[in-house]
C-alpha cells in the first residue's frame, strides 16, 4: 500500500475506517452523506480497487477512509498495524440483503487484530441496505447479527469488547443518524456540549435543539431529549432552505455577502425553525415552541433566544480553542496547520 493511504498516527484528526465486503456500500454511504450524491446514482459506482481517503473538517478534524472489499489488508505488504493504531472508529458494513454468514466471520477477525493493537477503537456495525427489508425481518437480522457476532467474540475471548449496531439505508435518514452517532463518539468535548445545548432547552422554549455540520448533515450534538427522525429531517432541510436563499444574496459589488447566516421560519402550527449560522462549517437548529399569535411577544422571545445563542456561539469558540491548545501543548513536535474560523 502507498504511504499516503495511511493514517498519520501522530494526526490530530479522528479518522473513521469503512470496511466490509465488496459491494456492501462503503463508496455509497461517502458519496451519499459526504458529497450530496442523490442515492439512486450510487447504482451505478464502479468497485473501488484501492483505499481511498478524505478529510471533513467539522468542530474536529475528521479522516473517512474505506478499505476495499476485495483488497486483503492482512497480507504483510499492508502496514495493518499501524492503519488500526491510528483510527477512532472502524465502522464495518455489512449488506442485509445478500447472504451475510462470512461478513460475519471477516468483522470478528478484523475486531480481534483491531482489538488487539488499539483497544480503545470505538467498534460500529452498520446492518446496511435495510430498505429492502420488511420490517419484522429487519428485527430478526439485527438480533440474528448481534448474536452471531457475540457468539464469535466469545469464541475467541473478546466478550469485553463493545460493539454498536445501526440499521441502515442510504434512501433513508437512518444513515445519517448512525454517522452522526459515530462521530459523536470522536468527539472529546461532546458531554461538555451537550450541557450547553440542554441548557439552551431548559431556559428557552425549545423542544429540540441540533448543533449540525452543515455540509454532511450530521448532528456533531444535540441537547438529551430523544432524537425523532421527523424533527431531525425537517431541521435538515431547512439548513438546504437557508442556504439556498443565502446563496441568492449578493452585495452591490454583486458578490456574496459574507455575513453570518441566520434564519427563522415559522412553520403552520406556529412552532418556529431557528438556524444560526456557528464556527467551523456548523450551524446552531432550534425548533421552539411558539403559543403566541402576537408578533410582539414573538420578537421579545427572540430577543432572549438571540442573546442565549450568542453565548452559546462564543462559548462554542472557546471551546475549540481551548481544544486545539490542548493538542499543540500535546503535540509539541508536531507542526499544526493553522484552521480558520469560517
Ligand atoms: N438498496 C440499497 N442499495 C444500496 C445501499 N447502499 C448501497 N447500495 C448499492 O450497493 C451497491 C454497491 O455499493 P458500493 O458503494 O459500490 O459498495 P462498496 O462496499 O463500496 O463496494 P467495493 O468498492 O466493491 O468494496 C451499489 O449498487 C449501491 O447502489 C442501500 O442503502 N440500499
Amino acid at each position: 500500500m502507498e504511504a499516503t493511504y495511511l493514517p498519520n498516527p501522530n494526526d490530530s484528526n479522528a479518522t473513521i475506517l469503512l470496511m466490509g465486503l465488496r459491494r456492501g456500500g462503503k463508496s455509497s454511504i461517502c458519496k451519499v452523506v459526504f458529497h450530496d450524491m442523490q442515492p439512486l446514482d450510487t447504482l451505478y459506482l464502479e468497485s473501488t480497487s484501492k483505499p481511498t481517503s478524505e478529510q471533513f473538517s467539522s468542530l474536529i478534524d475528521l479522516s473517512l477512509m474505506e478499505i476495499p472489499g476485495q483488497l486483503n489488508y492482512f497480507e504483510p505488504e499492508y502496514d495493518s498495524a499501524r492503519i488500526f493504531q491510528s483510527v477512532g472508529a472502524l465502522v464495518y458494513v455489512i449488506d442485509s440483503q445478500d447472504e451475510y454468514l462470512n461478513a460475519l466471520t471477516n468483522l470478528s477477525m478484523i475486531i480481534e487484530f483491531a482489538y488487539k493493537v488499539n483497544p480503545k477503537i470505538h467498534i460500529e456495525v452498520l446492518i446496511h441496505k435495510i430498505d429492502g427489508l420488511t420490517e419484522d425481518y429487519r428485527i430478526d437480522a439485527q438480533r440474528d447479527i448481534m448474536q452471531r457476532t457475540g457468539d464469535e467474540l466469545l469464541d475467541l475471548g473478546l466478550e469485553g469488547v463493545q460493539v454498536s449496531f445501526y440499521l441502515t439505508s442510504i434512501f433513508d435518514q437512518s444513515i445519517y443518524e448512525a454517522f452522526s452517532k459515530i462521530v459523536q463518539k470522536l468527539i472529546p468535548e461532546l458531554p461538555s456540549l451537550e450541557n450547553m445545548l440542554d441548557n439552551l432547552v431548559q431556559h428557552l422554549s425549545i423542544d429540540k435543539v441540533f448543533l449540525f455540520d452543515v455540509n454532511s448533515k450530521l448532528y456533531v450534538a444535540t441537547d438529551s431529549s430523544p432524537v425523532d427522525i421527523q424533527t431531525y429531517e425537517v431541521c435538515a432541510e431547512f439548513i438546504d432552505i437557508t442556504i439556498d436563499l443565502d446563496e441568492l444574496y449578493v452585495d452591490e459589488n454583486g458578490e456574496q455577502t459574507n455575513k453570518e447566516i441566520k434564519s427563522i421560519s415559522r412553520l403552520s402550527n406556529h412552532s418556529l425553525l431557528y438556524l444560526r449560522q456557528m464556527i467551523r462549517g456548523l450551524a446552531l437548529v432550534a425548533l421552539i415552541r411558539n403559543d403566541d399569535e402576537n408578533l410582539n411577544d414573538m420578537d421579545s422571545m427572540l430577543t432572549v433566544v438571540n442573546y442565549n445563542v450568542n453565548l452559546f456561539k462564543q462559548a462554542l469558540m472557546q471551546m475549540w480553542q481551548n481544544s486545539k491548545f490542548v493538542k499543540k501543548t500535546n503535540d509539541v513536535n508536531e507542526s499544526l496547520s493553522v484552521d480558520r474560523l469560517h
